[in-house]
């Protein structure tokens, strides 16, 4: 749903806040740098600048799955909202410089009517600086079939143009806050009211929400397990559950409560007696201090959770086992006393890698986890400690801030290019982007290239098909009469080399293009090449191999078979996967699933998997239009025809790699001394790597026959037809 919190997603990048008070602005459509909005319809004071630009304050934008808001809808209806300051993410701004304005944008856990949408988003960020998303449920399971690739420990998501660069960071906790706590004099009574409790005992601590993922009734089993194996233990251990309420009251939630009720008594009943209970349920909220006690006094703590994000039971306990000065003191320890703790934690969990000195448990094997919990009773006090410190070591010093800072850090290498590109806004509603383009990309002036085009003595043209030469959506796949014509008067001329650059498999170019005699072509992305009719086919990759395609075909076909309208298009080098005729927005996150399958099953065969047009194909490793390029040049140097003019037109994703290749010419010692003049050209204005864009094919197609004056003339002139009237024309 699109609320007026979206628009504000736009102030949110200038300095002067969020003023109500000011009139609904309209949405800027050109924005030249990130922070400064160019439209003069915005606030700018008198000298031009703008207001956003005078502001110091740093501001920090932090997008997280849900707002650090407590929130509830009480029986009228009427919401309320409180500030979570148990959540994490308000914890992560200790991390950032006192003066950083950090703004949060993130979802409700209440939902919120349409109606009311438009008032809450604005209270929320008046009184609480939150932005609330009102995502509809299938948008908020946060890649969206978008294109993404893996760079050096974290994940790009090329969107519009610009690199939104995805981290998995760990996260700590906030030290301070938990010694603080420990330290109230409440929380020190309760410490040693729950020692003195469970006195001559071990006390093992589980904390979780009540939710099906936790494991709770399995971590009961574990122990129920580890009593009948162990008669020795009983009367010994004890297992205090703390049960946070659970955030939502399903079914399976209900369940899962009665479960763990049931299991907890069954326990009571066979190895408890007057003055022993086995398992104590905590299923009320009880105060912070006292959470915090009971890390503080237990000596072991369990997550047994089966899936599960970071969990940062087993952080806070080790912090509460340090203890402080009062604690030992009560203990009647001396202040270099070494602190003990033993921490069990299932694989599932997020915090398990980093704690080396944790028991890992499969949470599923009660098995698993009874002989863990008994080898946990079993630790000698100097293991105990030298665990305990080397967990001390790593939450202290990787806490909540320590990630913030690092993430910040990410941040600033992420938005680093960010500055030197121009954002333009486009489309409106849910369909509203920013897309960056370099600062250097603009149209392509016909007259500087028909300039150019009739100074140059030798040319080398390169020309993608599909979206180029042929609109994307024509039905009639085969080129126009006037492209033939086009093309044959370019080639005609001596000075030109011109070329089909084209994924197209070589049957179908070499059938459209057989009236086109001094045409070279290369097809399947320059797995095969042909410098005219007459000339025959070249590789210079060796002979398609078929084994790769067995393996890919079944994976396609299932897609496929579950992807209506897609088909699968068999070519001599490659194997494409079409959805053009699907839904385009299921077809898409299809295609994104069928990349990340075919990428897993085919990373030991020589191929790579790409995206292009509604388009996934998996073609032979070395393959791309930028070297085939490259190549066709360095054939045409060799042969003492280095080229002062190159241009080449594409649309596409593979387009970029001749791009690229051609624009890395103009400083390619090869063609030295000649200093090319390179025409690098998208169709369409877009992100690209080109310098130039053109609108459409039309636009392609006019261009391209704007120079064939100049080619025809030349014909002209060597078949002696010159009149004086195409003389004046050249002129004009
Ligand atoms: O390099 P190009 O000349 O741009 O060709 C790239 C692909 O062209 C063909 O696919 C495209 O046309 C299909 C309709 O004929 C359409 O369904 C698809 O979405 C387009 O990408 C060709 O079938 C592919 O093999 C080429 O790689």
């Amino acid at each position: 749903m699109v609320s007026k919190s979206y628009s504000n997603l736009l102030d949110m990048t200038s300095g002067d806040g969020f003023d109500f008070r000011q009139p609904f602005k309209s949405l800027p459509r050109v924005v030249t740098s990130p922070g400064f909005i160019s439209d003069p319809d915005w606030d700018t004071r008198s000298d031009g600048d703008s207001v956003g630009s005078a502001s110091s304050t740093e501001k920090k934008i932090i997008v997280a799955n849900f707002l650090p808001l407590n929130c509830t809808r009480d029986e009228a209806g009427q919401l309320s909202f409180s500030l979570d300051d148990d959540a994490l993410l308000m914890q992560l701004k200790h991390g950032f410089s006192n003066e950083t304005d950090v703004v949060y944008v993130g979802s409700l856990k209440v939902q919120v009517d349409p109606s009311e949408q438009d008032q809450v988003a604005q209270k929320l960020l008046r009184e609480y600086r939150c932005i609330p998303t009102f995502l509809p449920s299938d948008l908020q399971h946060r890649l969206l079939g978008l294109h993404y690739e893996s760079k050096r420990g974290y994940i790009g998501i090329e969107y519009f143009g610009r690199t939104v660069s995805l981290k998995i960071l760990s996260v700590g906790v906030h030290v301070g806050r938990l010694e603080s706590v420990l330290k109230l004099p409440a929380t020190v009574s309760k410490v040693q009211e729950i020692e003195q409790r469970y006195k001559g005992k071990m006390l093992m601590l589980g904390v979780d929400d009540m939710d099906i993922f936790k494991g709770i009734s399995l971590k009961l089993l574990g122990l129920e397990l580890l009593l009948e194996r162990n008669p020795k233990l009983r009367e010994k251990v004890v297992l205090v559950q703390i049960i946070n309420p659970a955030r939502s009251m399903g079914k399976d939630v209900q369940e899962a409560i009665t479960e763990t009720v049931s299991v907890a008594e069954r326990i009571n009943r066979k190895y408890g007696s007057s003055g022993y209970k086995p398992v104590v349920l905590i299923d009320h909220c009880i105060p912070f201090s006292e959470k915090i006690a009971f890390y503080a006094a237990s000596d072991c703590c369990i997550v047994n959770a089966v899936r599960d994000g970071m969990n940062l039971v087993p952080y806070e306990y080790t912090v509460c086992r340090q203890g402080n000065n009062e604690i030992d003191r009560l203990r009647g320890l001396d202040k270099d006393t070494s602190h003990t703790s033993t921490l069990i934690v299932s694989e599932f969990v997020g915090c398990s890698p980093s704690l080396s000195g944790a028991f890992r448990v499969n949470p599923w094997s009660v098995d698993d986890v009874a002989d863990t919990l008994c080898q946990a009773t079993d630790l000698t006090e100097s293991e105990k400690q030298l665990r305990h410190e080397k967990h001390y070591r790593y939450v202290s010093t990787h806490d909540v801030a320590y990630w913030a800072h690092s993430f910040a850090q990410d941040l600033e290498r992420a938005c680093k290019d960010h500055y030197s590109r121009r954002c333009w806004a486009i489309g409106f509603g849910l369909n509203f982007r920013v897309i960056a383009l370099s600062p250097g990309f603009r149209k392509l002036s016909s007259e500087h290239f028909v300039s150019c085009y009739n100074k140059a003595s030798r040319r080398a043209i390169f020309l993608d098909y599909d979206g180029t030469l042929v609109p994307q959506s024509s039905i009639n796949k085969a080129p126009s009469a006037e492209v033939v014509s086009i093309l044959n008067t370019l080639c005609n001329d001596p000075k030109n080399n011109v070329f089909i650059v084209s994924g197209r498999g070589r049957d179908s170019l070499d059938e459209w293009f057989s009236p086109c005699e001094k045409l070279g072509i290369a097809a399947e992305h320059g797995y095969f090449v042909r410098w005219s009719k007459e000339a025959e086919w070249e590789s210079s990759y060796p002979s398609p191999q078929r084994e790769w395609k067995h393996i890919a075909e079944p994976v396609m076909q299932v897609y496929t078979e579950t992807t209506d309208g897609s088909s699968i298009e068999p070519k001599e080098s490659a194997l494409v996967w079409h959805y053009l005729d699907a839904d385009h927005d299921f077809g898409s996150c299809q295609a994104k699933e069928l990349q990340d399958h075919l990428e897993r099953v085919l990373s030991n065969e020589p191929v790579v998997v790409k995206c292009g047009h509604y388009i996934v194909e998996v073609k032979p490793q070395g393959v791309s239009k930028g070297l085939a390029v490259d190549k066709l040049i360095r054939t045409l140097v060799n042969n003492g025809k280095a080229p002062d003019f190159l241009m080449c037109i594409g649309n596409d994703r593979s387009d970029e790699d001749m791009f690229e290749s051609i624009n890395s010419m103009t400083s390619n010692t090869f063609l030295s001394p000649t200093v090319p003049e390179v025409f690098a050209c998208s169709v369409g204005q877009k992100p690209s790597k080109a310098k130039y864009y053109v609108d459409d094919t039309s636009e392609v197609i006019r261009l391209l026959k704007n120079v064939t004056r100049i080619s025809s003339q030349r014909e002209d002139v060597i078949h002696g037809r010159v009149i004086f009237r195409d003389v004046l024309d050249f002129v004009e």
